[in-house]
């Protein structure tokens, strides 16, 4: 039994599925991994399915019935994952936006260097993203620099979707009252364990755009990551 999973949400990624789950096994470290699929009609669920024959005790596949969001598929992974005895639990993308041999340095940030949190980060060293749309980096950036402004954390990537969380961290936070289904999601999770006084330490990270597939990100995404930062900040001040 492994004491870490990678939860990898998916939305139509057959083009990346099969590459994704076979670089995080062939990590020197022994990681599980559960693909949290929205019923994808690609059939990146029947894919999974597939390779669980030759990974049968390592390949986990958690099948939702309709898209309801990146929020709302990692909350459902997680709670399936606190049922189990893991004690570090990861998020990635499935696309290579996130490279699967970082995982081994978000794992040691949290289970030798003590952090409760480990975020992948792409502004903690300048910025290190590559070949994505000036628009999608000014976006993310921009964003990033707006959270700090309104929240006060000192998380520079808060938006990150690579991270590794302890146990303890998920335990905490009440993941029923989970707000945001989109990415603003990310930063919720973020700013709830920063609230508990869990350690959140940034580790440097290549950020690349996907090659294959496309992204998800819509409107509605950013409208309620914009409003959705303010309302986060006002209940937490109203909660004191
Ligand atoms: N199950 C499920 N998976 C989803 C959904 N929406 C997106 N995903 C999956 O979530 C991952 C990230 O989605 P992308 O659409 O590739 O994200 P991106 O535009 O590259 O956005 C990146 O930047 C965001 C903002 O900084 C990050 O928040 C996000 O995690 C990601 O790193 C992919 O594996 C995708 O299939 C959904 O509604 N349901």
């Amino acid at each position: 039994m492994s004491d870490a999973i990678v939860i990898i949400p998916t939305y139509n990624e057959i083009e990346n599925i099969e590459s994704i789950i076979r670089a995080v096994f062939s990590q020197q470290k022994d990681f599980h991994v559960l693909v949290v699929d929205d019923n994808s009609p690609d059939k990146t669920g029947e894919k999974v399915k597939a390779l669980q024959v030759e990974f049968k005790d390592q390949l986990f596949l958690l099948e939702r019935k309709e898209k309801n969001g990146l929020g709302v598929a990692y909350i459902s992974g997680f709670k399936w994952c606190l049922e189990k005895t893991y004690q570090y639990i990861f998020e990635m993308d499935a696309d290579f936006s996130h490279n699967p041999d970082d995982l081994i340095r978000l794992y040691n940030a949290c289970a030798i260097d003590g952090a409760d949190i480990s975020v992948g980060s792409r502004y903690v060293k300048g910025i290190t993203v590559v070949n994505w749309p000036m628009m999608r980096i000014l976006l993310s950036y921009g964003a990033s620099r707006y959270v700090r402004l309104i929240t006060r954390m000192k998380v520079k990537d808060s938006t990150a979707g690579f991270v590794c969380y302890k146990r303890a961290v998920l335990e905490a936070i009440n993941l029923e009252k989970i707000k945001f289904v989109g990415y603003a999601f990310q930063i919720e999770m973020k700013f709830k364990a920063h609230k508990k006084g869990f350690n959140i330490v940034e580790i440097p990270v290549i950020f690349k755009d996907r090659t294959k597939g496309k992204s998800k990100m819509s409107g509605s995404i950013i409208s309620e990551a914009i409003f959705g930062v303010i309302s986060l900040k006002l209940k937490s001040l109203f909660a004191k």
